[in-house]
């Protein structure tokens, strides 16, 4: 899907990519946006700055750290557990704000304008998708943009949050075990490996074992036993949020359970692409009309590739932290006949409202998720 990103869009452009977004994320819970207007050697250059960071020595890189007071700063690996017991094996820089606020400026020269600029495109591009998203809904352009109007606003008004990500590779290292946990672990800085569209079948070697995957909703098998112990990148969950923007580089791995199906599908690459799925919020806001979107990161079947590292932006777009959500704002009329959703969906409102109270609590107290 073409998006464009202009602070005033043109009305016919919204319209277009309203119509569009109905149907994906009726029917998918996700879609590819292309013409984005955020262009691919942006987010390289931001993997690149985050790729300078992890090599930084650790007691650098503690400067950093986020502290409790919000999700903005560095999240060693091994410090988020989304099943609340297998670490997850990534790093991740959040921005929480444009203001530029503990950016690793002074070891890294660029790293701070660079990424606060594409906060900024970010946080541009998801305010046109909420404008496209009201229009999808039937209900005036401004609805969505005037209930999340303090993203990265760093007035702690708005949960919303650009965060960086780096998987280091998984090295079966049987004689020195590689401690992940402690940090030590060798690394690869490889980029983008290829520029070309990649969707290899939807059928992997996982899919036995993904059919058991069903017994449990969210808790898949995503976990590896591996000679350094009990690893996952990043286990299945659903986001929190409105929506999430994902790019990705081009080493896999994500794979989503789409509407009504109890498999776990490939998502594969589109160079350039920016995924964007729906969170709970959306999903209890439209009663279920735009669903939220099981996913998770795998460690890839072959060695070759998961002895690679890979890397990912995320948006997570939040409304305002005083935002009511309510299903009545929304008129209960069915979306276009011919796009209605069948399929019984696998995830209740109930459920999806008891995940939006959990990640309030853990907001409040000490938390092993923040997306
Ligand atoms: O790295 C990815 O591709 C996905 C990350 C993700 O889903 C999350 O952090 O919520
Ligand atoms: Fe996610």
């Amino acid at each position: 899907m073409s998006v464009g990103t202009e602070e005033t869009p043109v009305r016919s452009v919204v319209n277009r990519v309203g119509l569009q977004l109905q149907k994906c994320l009726n029917e998918k819970g996700l879609c590819l946006l292309v013409n984005h207007g955020i262009s691919d050697e942006k987010l390289k250059t931001a993997w690149d700055h985050l790729d300078d960071f992890v090599d930084l020595p650790s007691d650098v890189r503690e400067h950093y750290i986020r502290t409790g007071d919000d999700n903005h700063g560095y999240v060693r690996p091994g410090v988020e557990r989304f099943n609340g017991k297998t670490p997850e094996l990534r790093h991740a820089f959040n921005i929480c704000t444009l203001n530029a606020k503990n950016l690793p400026e002074e070891p890294l020269p660029g790293f701070a304008e660079h990424i606060s600029s594409l906060a900024q495109d970010f946080k541009a591009l998801s305010r046109f998708i909420l404008q496209a998203l009201a229009v999808s809904l039937d209900i005036p352009q401004s609805f969505f943009l005037e209930k999340h109007s303090h993203m990265l606003s760093g007035d702690h008004d708005n949960e919303s949050t650009l965060r960086l990500l780096y998987y280091p590779p998984i090295i079966e290292d049987t004689d020195e075990k590689n401690d992940f946990i402690k940090g030590s672990c060798i690394y690869s800085y490889q980029r983008c490996l290829s520029d070309k569209p990649d969707f290899r079948p939807e059928t992997n070697p996982r899919d036995e074992i993904n059919e058991l995957d069903g017994k449990d909703e969210l808790n898949g098998t995503t976990e590896r036993q591996l000679p350094n112990g009990e690893m996952i990148r990043c286990g299945a969950h659903t986001d929190y949020g409105t929506f999430t923007l994902l790019a990705q580089d081009s080493e896999g791995g994500l794979e989503v359970k789409l509407p009504g199906s109890e498999k776990w599908q490939r998502v594969g690459h589109l160079p350039g692409a920016i995924l964007i799925n729906c969170g709970e919020i959306l999903s209890i806001w439209t009663r279920e009309r735009y669903p939220a979107l099981p996913h998770r990161v795998v460690i890839p079947e072959q060695q070759h590739i998961r002895s690679r590292g890979r890397h990912s932006i995320a948006f997570f777009c939040h409304p305002d932290n005083l935002t009511m959500i309510s299903p009545n704002d929304l008129p209960n009329n069915e979306i276009g006949t011919d796009t209605v959703d069948k399929k019984p969906r696998k995830k209740s409102f109930k459920a999806a409202k008891e995940n939006f109270f959990l990640f309030l609590k853990s907001l409040l107290g000490s938390t092993t998720h923040t997306s």
